[in-house]
């Protein structure tokens, strides 16, 4: 037999397990973020339609959906920050409009874009937003100081913020939002417009906090889900159209346990016709790259693929390169249940 590669995806499967553990009974109890019936026009623009969703303790929820799905109209009216036309938030069992100041203590927010008062110095604006959370003196400087240390914003902290790179002003954000370490942590897009070790930095950074907090992340990068996140809900023109675990989500991929090979175009047909003879295959499709086919076999209804083919490789003695079986793919479930730009544009015409 030829050389195999097996990949299991097992970080996935961890992950799934894990979401598991976190919506046991016990911890979902700890609702630290409850939503109702949220609703927001502009104009003739239903930018959110009715959105109810709670949030526990120790949940990193990923917020996800197509460009103008509502997400950042949903932060802002979660934060304070926008009023509803309808339906009710409460952050840690305070209402955002009729207790908000408390309910704000509650919430670190991470908006889109820059930190305002550009003309500050990061540590000016740091300094100052300590003071605003309440912390004087030696306190506050405490604060500052950890979170510095925590976003590596040191090399930048005395250059005004307008002067300073997407990546840094982005960590300024994270850095005022962390400051007075808040329960309930809000972020519009946590990595946007840093490079992939800052990316990294930042996910190890909200992993470690999730424990304490219920997060949510509004992101556009389904690699995000698959790396912090313990639940994922999608939305659509304002409404939820999906809400599970990374795990579960994958399950409605058409790719949920599908198991792809890659031989010599040279054995494709014989070995084609054997995989045929698989009782729980569906369907099987090709695709060929210069002398290797890639054969993917989708399973029949809830069938698990991988342990028949590898024995029928086996048995037959195939030169394989390739030999693995896909947790599913978020990108293609994401694309099944929202609307494409295309749709919603048609949709608009009439
Ligand atoms: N201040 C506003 N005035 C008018 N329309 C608005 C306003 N803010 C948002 N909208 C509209 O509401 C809808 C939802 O916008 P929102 O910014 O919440 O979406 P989003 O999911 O955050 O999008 P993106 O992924 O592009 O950031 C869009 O149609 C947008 O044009």
């Amino acid at each position: 037999m030829g050389h195999v590669t097996f990949v299991t995806h097992q970080s996935l499967r961890d992950k799934a397990d894990f979401s598991k553990d976190f919506g046991s009974p016990e911890i979902v109890a700890a609702t630290m973020i409850e939503i109702e019936g949220l609703t927001k026009r502009f104009g003739p623009v239903t930018a959110v339609a009715g959105l109810s969703l709670r949030v526990g303790k120790g949940e990193v929820l990923g917020f996800l959906g197509p460009n103008g799905a509502g997400k950042s109209t949903t932060m802002k009216m979660v934060t304070g920050y926008l009023t509803p036309d309808a339906g009710r938030v409460s952050i840690c069992g305070h209402d955002i409009e009729t207790d908000t100041t408390a309910a704000q203590a509650c919430i670190g927010y991470l908006p889109e874009g820059a930190p305002a008062y550009g003309d500050m110095t990061a540590r000016q604006f740091l300094l100052f937003i300590a003071e605003v959370r309440g912390f004087k003196g030696a306190a506050a400087k405490a604060r500052v100081a950890e979170v510095v240390e925590k976003t590596d914003l040191g090399p930048v902290l005395e250059q005004p913020i307008e002067t300073l790179s997407k990546g840094f002003k982005r960590r300024v954000g994270l850095a005022q939002a962390i400051l007075h370490d808040p329960a309930v942590l809000i972020m519009d897009e946590p990595t946007d417009g840093l490079d992939p070790n800052q990316k990294h930095a930042v996910r190890e950074l909200i992993k470690a906090m999730a424990a304490e907090k219920a997060i949510i992340i509004s992101t556009h990068l389904l690699e995000e889900v698959d790396a912090i996140c313990t639940r994922a809900v999608i939305i659509d023109r304002g409404s939820i159209v999906a809400d599970g675990t990374p795990g579960e989500l994958l399950a409605r991929s058409r790719y949920h346990n599908a198991v792809t090979l890659t031989l010599a175009v040279a054995d494709a047909d014989a070995v084609t016709a054997k995989l045929k003879t698989l009782a729980s295959v569906a369907q099987i499709e090709r695709k060929v790259t210069g002398a290797d086919v890639r054969l993917t076999l989708f399973p029949k209804s809830g069938a698990l693929l991988v342990e028949a083919v590898s024995q029928l490789a086996s048995r037959e003695n195939w030169a394989l390169k390739e030999l693995y079986a896909e947790p599913g793919r978020l990108d293609e479930v994401f694309r099944a249940i929202t609307t494409s730009d295309a749709a919603r544009a048609k949709a608009a015409r009439g």
